[in-house]
């Protein structure tokens, strides 16, 4: 077994020292507010073991790791119809591409792009009032992290909704081809706001867990999904959780992954861990800088890749 502690420590130290950080998000104004120095990576084992560096315990915008979990949940709600309004490969382009769209009848490439997020939000806000899915995505997540006071940070969601003209172009561009079926303001509604919860990557990582044990929750004590399910979710991770920089991860980290613009990695070494990394610095496809390069450390250190040491 590697030495966790003292991995995390030494990767903590030095990302905290790196002169390159990347560049913070600042088409969602608040996110702009965000110290570039911050730096957290937390592992967590089946056991509850916990090496924790760095910024562990300071709540962040997770952004788009909320999208693995609003999959899950839609998954769970409509198994596999889901896959009639959204593909399931990587689609080569920014999160926030529209192009793709038209040449696709409306049906996003994956869950993870922005459209895709917004169709798999549409699917779980359907017959519900807004409040009360995001009232269910918001308890899955505390359910998850094991932490009832996991929250949204209302200012994000506010700031987002002022400037997100982009999503509502895909989304109002959807719902053309009915991929989204509830008023558009519901829709994007709920998903500024899931995009919008706060959490620390100590958190996060824990909420990872059931991906990491085959669909089990080892401090939960029982299962979230089946192992089928898990796998198949941690293969859209792969495949699609860093966008057009997907390839580039799998390479250099192997492991699924999910990131979002607010310098949060989420990733998951099946049967060891479940790891969260934050930094907030972004590089030019909208992935943590120094989260990639903390992964790729601890990748080489324990030998996690799925593709072998
Ligand atoms: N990549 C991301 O994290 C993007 C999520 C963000 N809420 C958006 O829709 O633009």
């Amino acid at each position: 077994m590697p030495d966790l502690d003292r991995i995390v420590k030494d990767i903590a130290e030095e990302m905290r020292a790196r002169p390159d950080r990347g560049t913070v998000a600042s088409y969602i104004p608040e996110l702009a507010r965000v110290d570039p120095q911050a730096f957290g990576l937390v592992v967590i084992d089946g056991d509850g073991r916990v090496a924790a560096g760095g910024d562990a315990d300071s709540p962040f915008s997770i952004q788009s790791i909320s999208k693995v979990f609003t999959l899950t949940l839609a998954l769970g709600m409509v198994g596999d119809r889901l896959w009639r309004r959204v593909g399931r490969e990587p689609s080569g382009s920014p999160f926030n591409s529209i192009v793709q769209l038209e040449r696709e009848n409306g049906i996003p490439r994956n869950p993870f792009i922005n459209a895709g997020a917004i169709a798999v939000t549409d699917l779980i806000l359907s017959g519900h009032q807004p409040r009360e899915a995001l009232g269910e995505i918001l308890r899955f997540m505390q359910f998850v992290a094991q932490d009832n006071s996991i929250a949204i940070d209302e200012r994000v969601a506010a700031s987002e909704k002022r400037t997100g003209f982009r999503n509502a172009a895909l989304a109002n561009y959807m719902r053309s081809f009915n991929v989204i079926e509830n008023p558009v303001d519901y829709t994007l509604g709920v998903y500024f706001h899931h995009c919008a919860i706060a959490m620390t990557c100590r958190q996060l990582a824990t909420a990872g867990l059931f991906l990491a044990y085959s669909g089990h929750h080892p401090l939960a004590g029982h299962s979230v999904i089946s192992a089928e399910r898990a796998r198949r979710i941690n293969a859209i991770m792969l495949t699609c959780g860093h966008y057009d920089g997907s390839g580039d991860f799998a390479y250099r980290v192997g492991l699924p992954g999910k990131s979002g613009v607010g310098g949060g990695i989420l990733a998951v070494a099946p049967g060891k861990a479940s790891i969260c990394v934050w930094s907030p610095g972004l590089d030019a496809a909208g992935n943590s800088h120094l989260g990639r390069i903390a992964l790729e450390m601890l990748v080489k250190r324990t030998g996690w890749s799925i593709f072998g040491v």
